[in-house]
């Protein structure tokens, strides 16, 4: 079997036609490899044909295909069977040929049949092709057709075998020529693709340029997104810088009214400034003429505190003189008024004269004829205060004498008298101001005036205790410790004869509320002692006693000093009394340290060698308030009560014995 196949490849210029024609063997149909073995395109071997044989068609040439040609030619001598001298046009296309065409292709070639002439799409032709190649067969087919036309279709008669190899050989010249003119365009068209090819290379090229564009577009387009996102955030950043900068030229307008403002006050300042310096130099001025001025005043206080203390020595001197012409013991007198406010017959005192008492007692007549005697017992004291005497008039009498204590000498001030006769009163008092007594008002006034010496240099230093004699025993009435540990004491003299108590408690004092304080502390230490069958505060002597040391260093002057104050036990007579026991015992001491301290005042008083001051524990302790060194104030109280007459008339008696006593002239403890 002979083909035609034939392929025009698609619109574009780079479409490649394939023509050839393939012989194949019909046991060999069914085999792709065989098939390719023996697809020959334009391999027409003409040499074994008798016109063709000098004219060389194709390229092709091998000895393979002119082997191949040998069972064609056997294949066109068995189809010279007479019984088949049939003409066959085989058109195979997508399209058939339109009806003219169709005609023309139905028409016998020159008469000349038993060929098969095939278009056919080749193997591996893209099938859009097969459109585009069916008009190009068509006209093949056409040429073909028309050509024998003119002549019209000639019969041979079989055995014509001239004419039937003439019609072969003019059909294979047609063929040659189309063969030619399609190898020509072949040709053209290998030139259309190669130039298709490098034009599609180019385009390869330019698409792969474009693509690496695009990538780097997409690249280029990633990158301007994140500077896009980076714009963004840079804007809204700007957004807020923007409205940060709104607000702070805002600020910036306010401060500069705020600057202009205190430019303006600065000018002002500047001008006051001006206006100071001027006044700073005036005053600077005014200050030196004032320095000189106090430099000079500094010489004057100077030479006024030589004066003053001069003066102060001076007035020390004559206060202690006039203090010794008044005695250095003295003996006031007070009599406590009646409960009900009433006067008593009994005592009289005389309205001009305030220095001496007369108690009378009237004797009635035993025979009942004669008329009642009355007895008179007159006594003089440096002052008697009636009933009516306040504390502050008691106290202006006393003050003097703390003046002393202040100026260094000791003063010792004790209360004598019966029991319920006022020694308490006159001595403590009362709380209420215009009631305190004797130990507040001294307080008060020694505090006030140290305070105010302190102008003239002095410094004072105050230490102060409180101590019960109770039949003959010593009691820290300033102890604050568990009672069961309350120690014991003893009196001692130390080798510069100052009298100090064991155990004691001997408190620096710096305020008269302190003072108070302890004084307070005592009385409770002494209410807890007596019981309510025993009222020991009665029958137990208690010495408030304050060491005074005064040092002006300025003019290198100290002076040391003891103020007594002393509230005597009850002095009423045993035998009145008629006490026992206990009771006995209490009156004894009491009586023994009572007239002991009469005893010393006589001695001090005679000027004895030996003044028995150890008899009693009362007059060793007060050894160095009753001494030559000192100024002794006794207080005696008296009750009015006529029954308390006998204890009156002792008192008076008592204290009448210590006022005619005159101790040596005191001197001070100046160092
Ligand atoms: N001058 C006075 N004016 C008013 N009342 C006074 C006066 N003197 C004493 N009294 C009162 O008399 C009473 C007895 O006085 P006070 O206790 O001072 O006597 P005393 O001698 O201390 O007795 P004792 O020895 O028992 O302590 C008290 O209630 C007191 O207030």
């Amino acid at each position: 079997m002979l083909w035609f196949s034939g392929k025009i490849s698609g619109p574009k210029p780079a479409a490649l036609l394939r023509v050839g024609f393939q012989i194949q063997t019909d046991g060999d149909c069914g085999s792709k490899e065989h098939s390719a073995k023996r697809r020959t395109y334009f391999t027409l071997n003409m040499s074994r044909l008798p016109v063709m044989s000098t004219k060389r068609v194709l390229t092709s040439s091998s000895s393979e295909n002119s082997q191949d040609m040998a069972p064609v030619q056997k294949k066109m001598r068995k189809d010279q069977d007479p019984q088949r001298p049939q003409t066959a046009t085989t058109i195979i296309g997508d399209k058939r040929p339109p009806a003219a065409a169709r005609a023309s292709l139905y028409r016998p070639v020159r008469g000349v049949g038993a060929a098969t002439v095939a278009v056919a799409p080749s193997r591996g032709v893209p099938k859009q092709v097969k459109a585009s190649s069916a008009p190009k067969a068509a006209s093949v087919k056409q040429q073909a057709a028309t050509k024998p036309a003119g002549t019209g279709p000639t019969r041979r008669q079989p055995w014509d075998l001239k004419g039937k190899v003439s019609d072969m050989e003019s059909k294979i010249r047609t063929y040659q020529t189309k063969i030619k003119s399609l190898s020509e365009e072949n040709e053209v068209l290998k030139g259309s693709l190669a130039q298709s090819k490098t034009k599609a290379a180019e385009l390869e090229r330019e698409v792969e340029r474009q693509r690496r564009k695009i990538s780097e577009f997409e690249q280029e387009q990633q990158r301007l997104s994140g500077v896009q996102s980076e714009l963004e955030k840079v804007s809204s950043e700007k957004n807020v810088l923007q409205k940060e900068l709104s607000n702070l030229e805002q600020k910036y307008k306010v401060i500069e009214t705020l600057r202009e403002s205190q430019e303006m006050e600065l000018q002002t300042l500047k001008m006051k400034q001006s206006v100071q310096e001027t006044t700073m130099a005036r005053l600077r001025a005014t200050l030196k003429e004032t320095e000189e001025l106090v430099t000079s005043l500094k010489e004057t206080v100077a030479h006024q505190k030589d004066e003053l203390h001069a003066g102060e020595m001076e007035r020390r001197q004559l206060h202690n003189t006039i203090q010794e012409l008044k005695g250095n013991i003295r003996v006031f007198c007070r009599v406590r008024p009646l409960e009900d406010g009433g006067l008593t017959k009994h005592i009289q005192l005389a309205p001009s004269d305030n220095k001496s008492i007369i108690l009378a007692k009237t004797e009635e007549s035993h025979t009942g004829k004669t008329a009642d005697t009355q007895k008179n017992y007159h006594f003089s004291f440096d002052r008697v205060f009636g009933p009516q005497a306040s504390q502050q008039e008691i106290f202006d009498e006393i003050s003097l004498l703390v003046q002393s204590a202040l100026d260094g000498y000791n003063v010792c001030c004790f209360a004598y008298g019966q029991t319920g006769s006022g020694k308490t009163y006159t001595m403590e008092g009362e709380e209420v101001d215009d009631t305190r007594g004797v130990i507040p008002r001294a307080v008060q006034q020694i505090f006030r005036a140290g305070a105010k010496l302190q102008s003239q240099g002095w410094e004072f230093s105050f230490t102060a205790s409180f101590v019960e004699i109770y039949n003959e025993t010593l009691r820290d009435l300033l102890y604050s410790g568990k009672t069961s540990k309350r120690p014991e004491h003893e009196i001692r003299k130390a080798a510069n004869n100052e009298v100090t108590v064991t155990n004691l408690t001997y408190e620096k004092v710096y305020s008269e509320d302190q003072v108070l304080g302890l004084i307070a502390l005592a009385k409770q230490n002494r209410s807890t002692a007596q019981t309510a069958l025993n009222d020991r505060s009665s029958r137990s002597h208690s010495v408030f006693q304050l060491q005074i040391e005064g040092v002006n260093s300025g003019r290198d002057v100290k002076c040391k000093s003891i103020l007594c104050l002393v509230d005597l036990a009850g002095s009423e007579r045993m035998v009145k009394s008629q006490s026992q026991g206990e009771r006995f015992k209490e009156m004894t001491s009491i009586n023994s340290s009572l007239s002991n301290l009469g005893i010393v005042i006589t001695s001090l008083a005679n000027k004895e060698s030996h003044v028995p001051y150890r008899n009693t524990k009362l007059t060793y302790l007060l050894q160095n308030c009753l001494g030559g060194n000192s100024k002794t104030l006794m207080f005696v109280n008296i009750s009015p009560e006529p029954d308390s007459f006998g204890e009156t008339l002792n008192s008076l008696r008592f204290a009448s014995k210590v006022n005619d006593c005159i101790i040596g002239t005191a001197s001070s403890n100046k160092k």
